[in-house]
């Protein structure tokens, strides 16, 4: 009797011991096939060459991730380069070109407005999206979306390329980010997806504009907007390199109370002998210098120079050859400003912003300090011969003195 009791609890165990071994044998066994398919999926999701394996539409709602971006003038073994192609109707592909990945990321959105989950949101341009101005567009069949831009407006800085952004937006064809993006100089490694995301919505027919002045003088950027589009037309506003260096010089001060005195920052050793060329707002006005980088990617053609001097005196003159450059009707004309005598410049009766008269912000169009004239005389003398190289290569005479 014990014998056969001892025998049933044996068995009893052995059979608890077996199920338990088991169900921690079915679980293992699940755990890690779950892990080994989510780690094969996410290997998939984040390897450029899926394109092979999906269709563009899949990709397009998918790509979270933009390819990382590197400049194609190395000779490393693989070299992504990041195309923009404005009449793609894939919205991503890849393509192999020796040993270049060239990873195509389209210039308008329209396919994937809804599907953006970058994190570099904008929530005004998000809730115009859903605005009744835009719901009332989509009624008539136009589909506002983002573009990257067709139009940069480079720089120079200090020269008037607020004014510039601001008096040309009054066009209805036209379209600008609202601030600037700095994608080229600082944001670049975050991809063109980034960079679009950043645009304002459009229509069809309707310039893309951003303005960043210090894309000019940032010597990786013109290769960088070139990849972007070869095509991109460029707006330049010069002004005199002296006036600008001063403007400069008074934006920096007045963030900075204790600032050595202009005539102690442009000059060597105190005397008006030797100018400090490798201090920003001096060596900024070396326009020629510049120009050079950008001419080696881009025709003279696709360039346009704005006198900064005669967009405060002649805004509609300036924005009327800015409109031709641009293929657009001129719709911005005289009856758009007025100058204002307390300012002392000229401003808008009414913006896309604001319906009412109103002038640039107070950091535009400051008051400059006294500035020694034999200081003035012997930076003028430093331009002359750069100037002279400037109207050369631009054919304009800007007539600085
Ligand atoms: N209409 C109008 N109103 C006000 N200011 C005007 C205008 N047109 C041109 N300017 C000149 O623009 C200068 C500022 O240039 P930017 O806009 O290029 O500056 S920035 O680089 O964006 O900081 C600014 O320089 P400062 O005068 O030194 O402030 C102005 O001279």
């Amino acid at each position: 009797m014990f014998v056969m009791n001892w025998f049933n609890n044996l068995s009893n165990r052995s059979l608890a011991i077996t199920l338990l071994i088991c169900i921690s044998l079915i679980y293992v066994s699940y755990t890690f096939n779950s892990c080994l398919l989510t780690s094969i999926s996410r290997t998939f999701q984040k390897n450029p060459f899926r394109g092979l394996l999906f269709s563009d539409d899949e990709l397009t709602v998918t790509t979270a991730t933009p390819l990382p971006t590197k400049l194609d003038n190395s000779n490393d073994s693989v070299n992504v380069v990041s195309v923009a192609s404005k009449h793609t109707s894939a919205a991503l592909s890849l393509r192999i070109h020796g040993s270049s990945v060239v990873h195509i990321v389209p210039l308008s959105d329209s396919n994937n407005n809804t599907n953006n989950n970058n994190n570099a949101s904008n929530p005004p341009q998000e809730a115009a999206d859903g605005s009744p101005k835009y719901r009332f567009l989509r009624q008539q069949g136009l589909h506002p979306s983002r573009h990257l831009p067709d139009t940069l407006i480079i720089g120079v800085k200090k020269s008037g390329t607020r004014a510039l952004l601001e008096f040309i937006r009054l066009h209805p064809d036209v379209r600008a980010a609202g601030c600037e993006v700095h994608f080229f100089d600082r944001h670049y490694q975050r991809g063109l997806r980034w960079y679009r995301h950043h645009m304002p919505y459009t229509i069809e027919g309707q310039i893309t504009m951003e303005k960043t002045p210090s894309y000019f003088v940032t010597k990786e950027v013109p290769q960088r907007v070139h990849q972007m589009n070869a095509a991109t037309k460029l707006l330049i506003v010069v002004r005199d390199p002296v006036t600008r260096a001063i403007s400069d010089y008074t934006q920096a001060a007045s963030k900075k109370s204790d600032m050595k005195r202009f005539e102690d920052l442009a000059f060597v050793n105190g005397s008006f002998a030797v100018v400090d060329t490798a201090w920003g707002p001096v060596k900024i006005g070396v326009y020629s210098r510049y120009l050079e980088k950008w001419l080696k990617y881009f025709p003279l053609s696709q360039l346009l120079f704005i006198s900064g001097e005669r967009l405060i005196m002649d805004p509609a003159y300036e924005i009327g050859r800015v409109q031709d450059f641009l293929g657009l009707k001129r719709v911005v004309t005289e009856k758009h400003f007025y100058f204002n005598a307390t300012k002392g410049f000229p401003c808008l009766f009414k913006s896309e912003a604001r319906s009412t008269p109103h002038c640039l912000g107070k950091t535009k169009g400051r008051n400059h300090p006294h500035i020694e004239e034999a200081a003035i005389e012997r930076l003028r003398e430093f331009y002359r011969p750069f100037n002279n190289k400037f109207y050369q290569m631009t054919g304009i005479n800007f007539a600085w003195p």
